[in-house]
């Protein structure tokens, strides 16, 4: 059956949690606006998400992030050959690591650009956020195969909008919104203990901690507005359901 959220054009809602998040972080909205303009125009008009639905749609799958969980998860995820994964930045060297392909890495390319490059010739889906302070980093998108951008702000051409705000919440918000049935959170540790494949600025921790509680009360939100089921094999968070990461094969059936 065709599960409806995978034709909805955006999330209700969505531009109120990002006016908060413009205010609450000092971002400047004329720099998001450029950012997702100077992307669009840096990317293939061919490209299209068409690929993306394939892949999520009425389907189970794992979000996989960057927190300190992840390294003792790999050899659980490895197990999963067929199961969608749909990695956050950081985390795709780490599975590249254990030769593991994402299928969809969500990336501002802040991270190594190398593992990023190795991905998309292997296959993955590359999923580029523009925001008011990557915009130098934007041209590595071309790089890429198959890519498309998103923003947090108003659609343009080729950079959607499906929600969220760290790469990792994108993932979820991405998931949901191309419909998937089941979206099971890995290694999406939150809390202050900073994963060792996230991007390491000691100097901007409490800027890190801070993203992660927001993408945290971002995904509750969420969760109060979706038909997917949730699961977190990590620390709770509301709406999504506990589950232990040995459990995986029982809850995706
Ligand atoms: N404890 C954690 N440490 C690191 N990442 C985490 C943690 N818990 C959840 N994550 C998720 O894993 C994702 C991948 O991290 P990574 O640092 O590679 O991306 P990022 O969002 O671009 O970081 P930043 O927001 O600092 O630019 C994060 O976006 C975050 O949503
Ligand atoms: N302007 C701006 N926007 C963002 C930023 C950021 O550092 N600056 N980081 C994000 C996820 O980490 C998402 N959006
Ligand atoms: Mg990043």
């Amino acid at each position: 059956m065709i599960n409806p959220g995978s034709f909805r054009l955006m999330i209700k809602g969505w531009h109120e949690k990002y006016l908060e998040i413009l205010k609450e972080f000092h971002y400047d909205r004329i720099k998001e606006i450029q950012a997702a303009n100077v992307l669009d125009w840096l990317l293939e008009k061919k490209s299209q998400p068409y690929s993306i639905r394939k892949k999520i749609s009425g389907k189970a799958v794992f979000v996989i992030g960057a927190g300190p969980s992840l390294d003792s998860a790999i050899s659980h995820i490895k197990k999963f050959k067929n199961i969608t994964k749909i990695v956050a930045d950081g985390s795709a060297q780490a599975l590249l690591e254990h030769d593991i392909v994402p299928d969809i890495i969500v990336t501002d390319l802040d991270g190594d650009i190398d593992s990023l490059r190795k991905a998309s010739e292997l296959g993955s889906i590359m999923v580029v956020h523009a925001h008011g302070d990557n915009i130098p980093r934007l041209p590595y998108s071309t790089l890429f195969q198959n890519c498309i951008g998103t923003t947090e702000d108003k659609q343009v051409g080729m950079v959607k909008n499906f929600g969220g705000f760290t790469d990792g919440d994108r993932c979820v918000f991405l998931a949901e919104h191309f419909g998937a049935k089941k979206i099971i959170l890995i290694g999406m540790d939150f809390g202050t203990k900073i994963g060792r494949y996230s991007k390491q600025v000691v100097s901007d921790r409490s800027t890190k901690i801070r993203k992660l509680e927001k993408a945290k009360s971002l995904l509750e939100w969420l969760a109060s507005n979706t038909n997917a089921k949730l699961y977190t094999t990590t620390y709770p968070i509301k709406g999504f359901e506990n589950m232990r990461i040995s459990d995986l094969r029982r809850i995706i059936s």
